[in-house]
């Protein structure tokens, strides 16, 4: 049977960043991992973090709850039979709702194949302080993906004081008193703990979705390169509603675009040694009027 991770949590929370160090720990345990991901948007920045030689899935534009399972299902299919592994790891779209992702693994057509473990929600503990600037819809999604945990972590708690570290895993596990809580920093758990879970509710419980989120991607496309004051000073002058970007931005008297990323307010750029599509990914509400400087 192959172990079956699904890893949750809002956008930007640290999933991707969690899914980097568990592929590495399980192939430093010996087991060959494959990743099944989906994105909201046309694009994904995130199959980028995966190395080359580990299977990769992905379903884009839209999301493994609400594009139907069938979709999933079938993407699945391909995956055990073009590959063999030991471990599945699934990251859903920020978006997802994490027991309407599970649909698809709990499929009869997987039930001598998949043994799944749990879902690991990565909460992002500074948007927990902040929570007063996320809109109900949004808020409700956040509770829900730690409510369905079977293992959290309370992550980013470089950015919090120790009062608030206390604050952030006393009120999260208040939530989901089963649920295992670990305090990280880039997501860093050992993997021995994720295999110490059992999806002891997850599975189990079927609620009602969440009300419809509008949340909506929007892909922007540079045209030239860019000064980066400009381009933080656009940043800034985002709405709340963003929540989220990624992509490849080209400044100015640079050969290569650089990486970025951007959650809450929050900005990391990281050097790229090649040609990348010069475009990034706009996550949040109300986009319409969203366009690059
Ligand atoms: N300060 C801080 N930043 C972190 C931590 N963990 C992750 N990040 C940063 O947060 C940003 C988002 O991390 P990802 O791992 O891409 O988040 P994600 O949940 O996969 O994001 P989506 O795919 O958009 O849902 C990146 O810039 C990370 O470097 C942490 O513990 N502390």
């Amino acid at each position: 049977m192959i172990d079956v991770y699904l890893f949750s949590g809002f956008l930007g929370s640290g999933k991707t960043t969690l899914l980097k160090h568990v592929i590495q720990q399980a192939k430093d345990a010996g087991l060959k991992p494959a990743v099944f991901m989906n994105e909201l948007g046309e694009m994904n920045f995130d199959s980028d973090a995966v190395e080359d030689g580990i299977p990769l899935k992905e379903l884009l534009d839209g999301c493994i709850c609400c594009t139907g399972s069938e979709k999933s299902e079938a993407q699945l299919q391909t995956l055990l039979a073009e590959e063999e592994f030991d471990v599945l790891l699934i990251e859903t779209t920020g978006a997802a709702h994490p027991v309407e992702a599970l649909d698809a693994i709990f499929s009869p057509l997987f039930a001598e194949k998949l043994k799944f473990k749990g879902i690991v929600t990565v909460a992002d503990s500074k948007r927990w302080l902040d929570r007063s600037q996320l809109s109900p819809q949004i808020w409700s999604l956040y509770l829900e993906q730690i409510r369905h945990a079977d293992l959290i972590l309370a992550n980013k708690m470089d950015l919090l004081t120790e009062a608030e570290q206390a604050q952030v895993t006393f009120e999260v596990q208040g939530l989901n008193p089963e649920a295992q809580i670990i305090q990280t920093v880039q997501s860093k758990v050992p993997f021995s703990q994720l295999q110490k879970i059992s999806a002891s509710k997850s599975g189990a419980v079927q609620e009602a979705p969440v009300s419809k989120l509008n949340l909506n991607a929007k892909v922007l496309e540079f045209q030239n390169p860019v000064k980066r004051d400009d381009f933080e000073d656009w940043l800034r002058a985002l709405p709340e509603s963003v929540f989220r970007i990624k992509g490849y931005v080209p400044l100015e008297g640079d050969k290569y675009p650089h990486a970025f990323q951007y959650a809450y307010g929050m900005a990391q750029w990281l050097p790229e040694y090649m040609k990348m599509q010069t475009q990034i990914v706009v996550i949040g509400e109300n986009l319409e009027g969203i366009e690059l400087p």
